[in-house]
Parts: C-alpha cells; sequence; structure tokens
C-alpha cells in the first residue's frame, strides 16, 4: 500500500507543471486561443493568397506518403507472391517518380511556408515597435526595457509558430490522419475500427497533459523576459556593478531568474518526455490488437500478407501525427503565452493621446504657462506638483530651482506633454497643450538633458535628428553657433566622424555642444533646459554657457538646475518645494526676502561667480 502511494506521489511530482515562482516580470493575462487568431489574422491576410497553395503542398505531402506505401502492397502482393516479375520495372519506376514529386512538394511547402512565416514576423514587428513609440513615458517607466526587448524579438516569432508553422503542422497531422484513415478502411474495415479503440485513449492523455505543459510554457515564456530585464539592467550598468564590485551579485541575479526559467522548460520537457512513452505505450496496445485481429483474419483468408505489411504501416503512419501532437501542444502553448504577452503590450493605450480635432500650431510666438497645475505620477503615493503657475515669454528665462525631487524636471516633462496635468493647464502661444497636435507641440520645444542623448552614428547625422533634411549648410551653421564646428573639424572625419554609442568618443562639454547644435537646428520657440551643465567642470560649463545663450536668445527659455549660480539672471526664478512653487522674483527680489532661496543661495555657493544669462 504504502509503495502505492509512493509511486503515486513520485509520478505525480514528474508529471507536476512548472508553478509561477517569484520573479522580476508578472504574467501577462491569460487570452483565448481564438481571440489570438483574431488579433493576429490581419498580419496574414496580405498572403492568404499563397495560404491556398501551402494547404495544397502539406496536403500533397501525406498523399504521395500514402501512395508510396502502397507500392509495398502491390510489390508484395501483385509481384513478389505471384513472382510476376515483369511489373517490377513499373512499380521501381513509380517508386521513384513518387520520392522525387515528394522532394518537389517538400521544397516548395517549406519554402513558401517559410517566406509567409516570415513576412508575418517582420509586419508584426514592425507594428509592435510602431506601437511600442506611441505609448506615453508612463509605460516605459514602468516596464523593463529587458523584458520590452525581449517581447519584440522572442515573443513576436513564437506568434507566428502558432499562427502559421504550427496550424501547418497541425493541418498536416489533420491531411495525414484522415487519409490514413481512410486507406485502414479501404484496405479492411472491420480491421481499421479495431485499429481505431486506442483513440480515446489517446485523446484523454493529451487533454490531460495538455493543460500542465500550457502551464510551463508561460512560465517558461515569464522567464525569458526576465532574463532580458535583468541581463539588460545589470549591463547596461556595468560600470556602477563593476565600480561597486557587484559582478558577484549581478551574475547571483542573472542566474536565478535562468534557474527559474530552466526549472520551467525542464516541467515542459518532462511533460513531454513523459507524453512520448505513454502514447508509445497506447499505440503499442493497439498495434498488438491488430496484429492478434489481423492474423485471425489471414487465417481465414480475408486479407493477404500484402495487405497486412501494409496495414501496419499504414498504422505507424496514423500513430505518427498522435505522437507529433506532444512537441505542437509544447510549441503551441509556448506560442500562446508569447502571444499573451504581446497582446498585453498591444492593450496598453498611450495615456496621453492627440484629439481628434487637434490643431497645428501655426503663429509661433513662443509663450509657455503654467495655469495651477497639479499632477499626480500613476501609483504615486504624493503629489509631484501642486498648484503651480509661472509664465514665459520670448527672450525670457524662467529658471525653477529647488530640491532633489521638489518636481523640477517633472515641469519640463509637462511642458512635452510626456504626462497630462491632472487638473489645471499647461499652454503654449495660448493654446492648451491637449488641443495641439503633438507632433507640433514637440516641434515647438526644444529640450536639452543633463544626460546628453546622442546616437551612434556621425556628427553631421546627430544634429540633423533635430531638423530631418538639414543641408550640410544648415549643420554647420548650426555648429558655429554651438561653437562646436572647431572641435568637429578637429575630428577625423570632420562631420563625417562616427561617435560611438552614446557619443563616447566626445567629452561631456562635446556632446553638450552638439546637443545645443541640434537644438539650435531646430529652431523651437520654447528651450527647455534640464541641468545643462551638470557633469561639466567650469571650462566646459563656461564654453557650453557663450552658445547656450546664442541659443536662448529670443526664446522662451525654462532652465531648471539645482546650481542656484546658473539661474541668477534668470527672468524670474522660482523655487519649487515638494511640489509647490514657495518662492518666485529675482535673484535680488529672492535674496533681499531671505526665504529658502538665500539660504539654499549662501549655503551652497556663497562666493560663486558664474553666471547664465552673460551680458
Ligand atoms: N516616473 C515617475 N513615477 C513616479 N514618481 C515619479 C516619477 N518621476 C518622478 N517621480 C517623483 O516625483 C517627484 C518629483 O520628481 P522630479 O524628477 O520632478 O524632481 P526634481 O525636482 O527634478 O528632482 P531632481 O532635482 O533630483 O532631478 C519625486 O518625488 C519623484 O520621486
Amino acid at each position: 500500500m504504502r509503495l502505492v502511494k509512493g509511486l503515486r506521489e513520485a509520478f505525480r511530482r514528474l508529471v507536476a507543471g512548472a508553478g509561477e515562482g517569484e520573479s522580476v516580470v508578472a504574467a501577462a493575462p491569460v487570452v483565448p486561443v481564438g481571440e489570438v487568431f483574431r488579433r493576429f489574422w490581419p498580419h496574414a491576410r496580405p498572403y492568404r493568397r499563397w495560404l491556398p497553395l501551402v494547404l495544397f503542398f502539406v496536403a500533397l505531402g501525406p498523399a504521395i506518403e500514402a501512395a508510396t506505401i502502397w507500392m509495398y502492397k502491390i510489390l508484395v502482393d501483385e509481384v513478389l507472391v505471384p513472382r510476376d516479375f515483369g511489373l517490377l520495372i513499373w512499380v521501381l519506376l513509380a517508386y521513384a517518380g513518387l520520392q522525387l514529386a515528394e522532394g518537389i512538394v517538400t521544397f516548395c511547402d517549406e519554402y513558401l511556408s517559410d517566406w509567409v512565416g516570415g513576412r508575418f514576423i517582420v509586419s508584426l514587428r514592425t507594428e509592435f515597435f510602431a506601437h511600442l513609440h506611441k505609448l506615453s513615458l508612463a509605460f516605459f517607466d514602468r516596464e523593463r526595457l529587458g523584458d520590452v526587448m525581449s517581447r519584440v524579438t522572442d515573443d513576436v516569432e513564437e506568434i507566428e509558430d502558432l499562427m502559421l508553422s504550427g496550424m501547418a503542422s497541425a493541418i498536416s497531422y489533420v491531411f495525414q490522419l484522415l487519409f490514413f484513415t481512410a486507406a485502414l478502411f479501404y484496405l479492411n474495415w472491420q480491421l481499421a475500427l479495431v485499429s481505431l479503440f486506442v483513440v480515446p485513449l489517446f485523446w484523454l492523455t493529451a487533454r490531460h497533459f495538455s493543460r500542465k505543459i500550457k502551464t510551463a510554457a508561460r512560465e517558461e515564456r515569464r522567464r525569458s523576459g526576465s532574463i532580458g530585464a535583468v541581463a539588460e539592467e545589470s549591463l547596461s550598468n556595468a560600470a556602477l556593478v563593476q565600480a561597486y564590485n557587484r559582478q558577484e551579485e549581478e551574475v547571483a541575479r542573472f542566474h536565478r531568474e535562468n534557474e527559474g526559467s530552466f526549472r520551467a522548460q525542464m516541467a515542459a520537457t518532462r511533460l513531454g518526455s513523459l507524453f512520448a512513452p505513454l502514447i508509445n505505450m497506447i499505440e503499442l496496445a493497439g498495434v498488438i490488437v491488430v496484429i492478434a485481429f489481423g492474423a485471425y483474419q489471414l487465417s481465414q483468408g480475408r486479407l493477404t500478407i500484402g495487405g497486412l505489411l501494409v496495414f501496419m504501416v499504414f498504422l505507424g503512419q496514423l500513430y505518427s501525427p498522435i505522437r507529433g501532437i506532444s512537441s505542437l501542444l509544447t510549441s503551441f502553448y509556448s506560442a500562446s503565452a508569447g502571444a499573451e504577452r504581446i497582446i498585453e503590450f498591444l492593450d496598453e493605450e498611450p495615456s496621453v493621446t492627440e484629439r481628434e480635432d487637434a490643431v497645428e500650431l501655426r503663429a509661433k510666438e513662443g509663450r509657455v504657462e503654467f495655469d495651477a497645475v497639479s499632477f499626480r505620477y500613476p501609483d504615486a503615493r504624493k503629489p509631484a506638483l501642486e498648484d503651480v503657475s509661472f509664465s514665459v515669454g520670448p527672450g525670457e528665462t524662467l529658471a525653477l530651482v529647488g530640491p532633489s525631487g521638489a518636481g523640477k524636471s517633472t515641469v519640463a516633462k509637462m511642458m512635452l506633454r510626456f504626462y497630462d496635468p491632472d487638473s489645471g493647464s499647461v499652454r503654449l502661444d495660448g493654446h492648451d497643450l491637449r488641443t495641439l497636435t503633438l507632433r507640433s507641440l514637440r516641434e515647438n520645444v526644444a529640450l536639452l538633458l543633463q544626460e546628453t542623448l546622442v546616437f551612434d552614428g556621425t556628427v553631421r547625422e546627430n544634429i540633423a535628428y533635430g531638423k530631418p533634411g538639414a543641408t550640410d549648410d544648415e549643420v554647420e551653421a548650426a555648429a558655429k553657433a554651438a561653437d562646436a564646428n572647431d572641435f568637429i573639424r578637429a575630428l577625423p572625419e570632420g562631420y563625417d566622424t562616427s561617435v560611438g554609442q552614446k557619443g563616447r568618443l566626445l567629452s561631456g562639454g562635446q556632446r553638450q555642444r552638439i546637443a545645443i547644435a541640434r537644438a539650435m537646428i531646430r529652431d523651437a520657440g520654447v528651450l527647455v533646459l534640464d541641468e545643462p551643465t551638470t557633469g561639466l567642470d567650469a571650462e566646459s560649463s563656461e564654453k557650453v554657457m557663450r552658445p547656450l545663450r546664442r541659443l536662448m536668445s529670443g526664446r522662451a527659455t525654462v532652465v531648471i538646475s539645482h546650481n542656484l549660480m546658473t539661474v541668477r539672471e534668470a527672468t524670474e526664478i522660482v523655487v519649487l518645494e515638494d511640489g509647490r512653487a514657495t518662492e518666485r522674483g529675482s535673484h535680488a527680489d529672492l535674496l533681499e526676502r531671505e526665504g529658502s532661496y538665500a539660504r539654499l543661495y549662501k549655503l551652497h555657493h556663497p562666493d560663486a561667480t558664474e553666471r547664465l544669462v552673460g551680458p
């Protein structure tokens, strides 16, 4: 009794699916397979006229196979047994012809399926990528980049498996089942009926396993996202990891996710490998019964030897697609888990959307107004901005200062409409940002960040990024205005020098001047400078300041700075504390008031001389 219990327990553990372990990426919501097909069918639609041809080849394969096997019956019953060798040459010729036909069909089938599948992936992946670019920053703040990338690359391919390759295999199996069952019935219907008694057993086993395989496959997909997420985080912070000697911890973290993936994969493999021998056993039972019944029929003279032989071969062929179901199930569920991960993101709506009646910003004056703006980040407990108002017009500079976390960068994000205010409004030239097209809004606001964004391309491409289609003269003029022309000319290939990943080949100050040139060429009416001189020494900052002043002249500028020295000549200074504007006025006013600004100023820069807006 104990032994039986022990065995049962061991078996239960063997077929246990993968549980959802702790992981950095959450599982995507479950989506029914029908819905998956409905969602992704449009990507296969342009190739639908090829699908009948694919189906034709898929069906032709088993038909040729059935005919080839039939040749054995003719060989045994018409040639070997009656010793009528005159027919042998024809049988051999037919056999060779069928083999050739099978070769051609296999080639066409594989080529065409791969072509349609490949086109499907290109279309779906591009649409998915385009969708991601429509999503608001809130999405990118929340999701892990590595996981997003794993969805763009791996999960998209999984869907192709489900929609096309998997379907083609499934259809091919159905055709094989049909052809071989028909052949069995044609040969001897009583024997055929007997051989089919195992079908319900096959069905029950498949059903039992499929549920578990599904769980394991979903877990595996999720883990693949986690591996991507951890790898991306860890490798993109390689400098930090090395500086703090955290390599071992990072490797351990990565290893943990891989272990989880391994466990999920092994659960699926265990299930799959257990499924195959079980199916073999059921199959064996079928074969034994058929041999016994066939021998009886042979003895009764109702079946020829060739007939029985071919019957057995057909039976083997009939069971082969049934055996194939296990691997098909695994890839099918893995694919639908991949599809769920894609659908989860496709269903993500941008939190910032363009109204249908959004208008282009035409007359560009360049005046930004914040009118009682309050905003709380999704999931944040307290508001990042509360009742913030200010206005800045052409030629004016508004400086936002305040302690870390006060909401300064949030103001910059609202100006580009990366987020919408919960209450109040942000206006550009009198238009609420929500009434403008996103394109025209962003064309009119140039952003300069503390971490300068430079792409891995040439200097020229990096500057022209600000204005697609800019001429070489325009690029050069912008570079001159940004005091960048001289150092660019000194680079090995001048404007055609490649700046390396993230602009590594340039110094911080040079990168910043490239960014200024990019903003120059954009020629936007409003400038947002988020910590433009952070990380630069006094000399480099001064080199950046000069062109920056040129860039700012005549434009409405909002400058965000921790460094109170860089803001003292701004037209107006707004002190933000805990999301609220607590003080405002000119540098002199605020010093006189002896409030937070004066305290901070005296505390940090008692005798500094650097100035943002110079004479
Ligand atoms: N994406 C986000 N999701 C949730 N909360 C956020 C997000 N970004 C910022 N916050 C929170 O909003 C508040 C304001 O952040 P913000 O980045 O605007 O401050 P800041 O004044 O620019 O700070 P710093 O000077 O350090 O850059 C902070 O409390 C911060 O934790």
